[in-house]
């Protein structure tokens, strides 16, 4: 056989390229279906930004759906994602995108945007400096954005029932005396004053034993009624025990604490309940004391007010004893 013969022809070369040329776009045009396909399907929004043209490169189709907004304006300008943010979390926002290009990654970035129907979600966006981008044209952020509406509500009703009585809708005394705890560190710290009040329902058992349990439950719910009008904004209420219940007045002077107190008691007797054909009233003991310069903890407050409480029912209950 001629020597010649078994070198291919430079016609053959070039046909054997091109085949293989073209099962490479085949293999190429298959991927980039599969890839889009499953961008397309994901319910997640990945995104591309380029930090120093402050464009974004890439946005997946899932942000229309997760937005509700074009995502051909989005990669006109990049504002239009920062109009989306929810301005109370605005600062955030744009802080922890910055914060990632210093540590390479934020992964709990969790933030509010309005769609464009007015609806307010929680999205979680991770981001990360991607590790391909081209040095000359600046560092690029990749990220990942998801809808943690539905989690965010979840979490928020686990922590209401974890924090608040089921009866009364108030604090719960777990709640109650960690909330206080931070308050009286707090009013230390800042040498605020701050008062502790607790109050009692006088003949309860009485009141359960004529009218019935279900009667007693009503009452204590009219109470805590009572409790969240009587109170101002930003204080502290909660049941800490079957007929008891407790306040923490922040930022509160001994003078505006009394008269809270009164209003409170003023509240009580106002209510009628009516059962087995008959009206009847209730009253409550009330132990009000001021955090000093000499409490060393939350316990001695509690221990004034609790002790003032029961000389408020000694001497005839229906009474507030400051102490
Ligand atoms: N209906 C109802 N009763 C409760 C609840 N928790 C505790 N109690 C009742 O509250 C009553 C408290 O009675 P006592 O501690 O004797 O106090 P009191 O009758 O209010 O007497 P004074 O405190 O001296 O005025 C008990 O009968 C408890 O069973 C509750 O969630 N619902």
């Amino acid at each position: 056989m001629d020597e010649n013969s078994r070198i291919p022809s430079e016609l053959e070369e070039l046909t054997l390229a091109l085949l293989h040329s073209r099962g490479e776009v085949e293999r190429l045009r298959e991927r980039e279906q599969l890839i889009s396909g499953l961008l397309g399907s994901v319910n997640a929004v990945l995104w591309a930004f380029n930090w120093q043209t402050r464009q974004m490169i890439y946005v997946s189709p899932a942000y229309e759906r997760v937005f509700g907004r074009s995502a051909a304006l989005l990669l006109a300008d990049y504002n239009e994602w920062l109009n989306s943010i929810y301005p109370d979390d605005m600062d955030y926002a744009a802080e922890s995108l910055a914060a990632a290009l210093e540590k390479g990654a934020v992964e709990t970035r969790e933030y509010r945007i309005l769609r464009s129907d007015g609806q307010l979600r929680w999205l979680s966006d991770k981001c990360f400096v991607s590790r391909h981008a081209n040095a000359q044209d600046g560092p690029v952020l990749v990220g990942i954005a998801e809808d943690i509406t539905e989690k965010k509500q979840l979490e928020g009703e686990l922590q209401r029932l974890a924090t608040t009585d089921v009866l009364t809708q108030s604090c719960n005394r777990r709640y109650f005396f960690e909330c206080a705890q931070r308050e009286f560190e707090a009013a230390r710290q800042a040498d605020a004053p701050l008062a502790f009040l607790l109050l009692d329902v006088d003949d309860f058992k009485q009141i359960n034993d004529t009218y019935g349990h279900q009667m007693g439950d009503i009452v204590l719910q009219r109470i805590a009624q009572c409790g969240a009008a009587a109170l101002r904004r930003g204080d502290l209420f909660g049941r800490i025990g079957g007929e008891e219940f407790a306040a923490v007045l922040p930022h509160c002077e001994e003078g505006v604490a009394s008269q809270i107190a009164e209003r409170l008691q003023r509240e009580v007797q106002r209510l009628s309940f009516s059962a087995n054909g008959t009206t009847f009233r209730v009253t409550v003991s009330q132990g009000l004391t001021s955090l000093t310069a000499a409490d060393p903890a939350l316990d001695t407050l509690f221990g004034r007010a609790d002790a003032a409480m029961y000389q408020a029912k000694r001497q005839g209950k229906n009474q507030i004893v400051v102490a």
